[in-house]
């Protein structure tokens, strides 16, 4: 099976703007995607990073400058065979978590993210396509029903924390156990409690 991990690595995360400048954006990015391709790795697959720019890292790289959405599909388009999809967000994901995945039967294999995203895919009908961005749970869902494929979804915490908002980082801090989780650690970020609910302070 062919993995992909899409990483746009120019202007990532906007949404932790508050908590945090564009070169720690960029740092910390690059810290969720060596957590994700080295998991990938460690239970037996070589991710492809399929990426908006050249990105200095240990794993095969293809450059695609345009969309998302664009670029999945020409990856799902050109390879032959089962081809798996995992988001470089996926900061608290584990060798048992993406296991799981990549061992769940179906055509088509969604793990969902938390408020309507698609964190991970597994795509074994040759038909199916992407449509990322708001609720595209929902979107990929009827894509795989259209197309007739058998469909299963992966209940799993770890796939479904993405990492988006300032309030992710206390999972990350919660429960991470690589890179990013020591990237956040070393740059001041703490665990505090606000209104009964964990929060981060730096
Ligand atoms: N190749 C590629 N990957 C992308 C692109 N946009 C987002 N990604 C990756 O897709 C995954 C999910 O990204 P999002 O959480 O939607 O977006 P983000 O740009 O990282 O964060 P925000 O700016 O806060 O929306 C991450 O692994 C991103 O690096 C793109 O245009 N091309
Ligand atoms: C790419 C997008 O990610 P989100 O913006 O939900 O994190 C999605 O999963 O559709």
């Amino acid at each position: 099976m062919h993995v992909v991990v899409p990483f746009d690595g120019r202007e990532p995360k906007t949404r932790l703007s508050p908590v945090l400048d564009i070169e720690e954006r960029r740092e910390f990015a690059r810290a969720m995607l060596e957590d994700v391709a080295s998991t990938i790795e460690s239970v037996g697959f070589e991710p492809t990073i399929l990426a908006t720019s050249d990105v200095d890292c240990e794993w095969p790289v293809v450059v695609d400058e345009r969309t998302l959405d664009a670029a999945v599909n020409d990856r799902l388009a050109e390879i032959d065979g089962p081809v798996a999809i995992v988001m470089a967000d996926l900061a608290l994901a584990t060798p048992d978590a993406l296991g799981r995945l990549f061992a769940a039967g179906g055509d088509v294999v969604l793990a969902p993210g938390r408020g309507g995203g698609t964190n991970a895919i597994v795509a074994r009908h040759p038909d199916f396509r992407v449509d990322y961005h708001d609720a595209s749970i929902t979107d990929h869902r009827e894509i795989a029903h259209d197309i007739g494929a058998e469909m299963a979804e992966v209940d799993s915490f770890r796939l479904a924390s993405d990492v988006d908002d300032p309030a992710d980082l206390a999972e990350v801090l919660l429960h991470g156990e690589g890179r990013a989780a020591a990237w956040l650690r070393e740059h001041g970020f703490e665990l505090a409690s606000e209104a009964g609910r964990v929060s981060i302070e730096r």
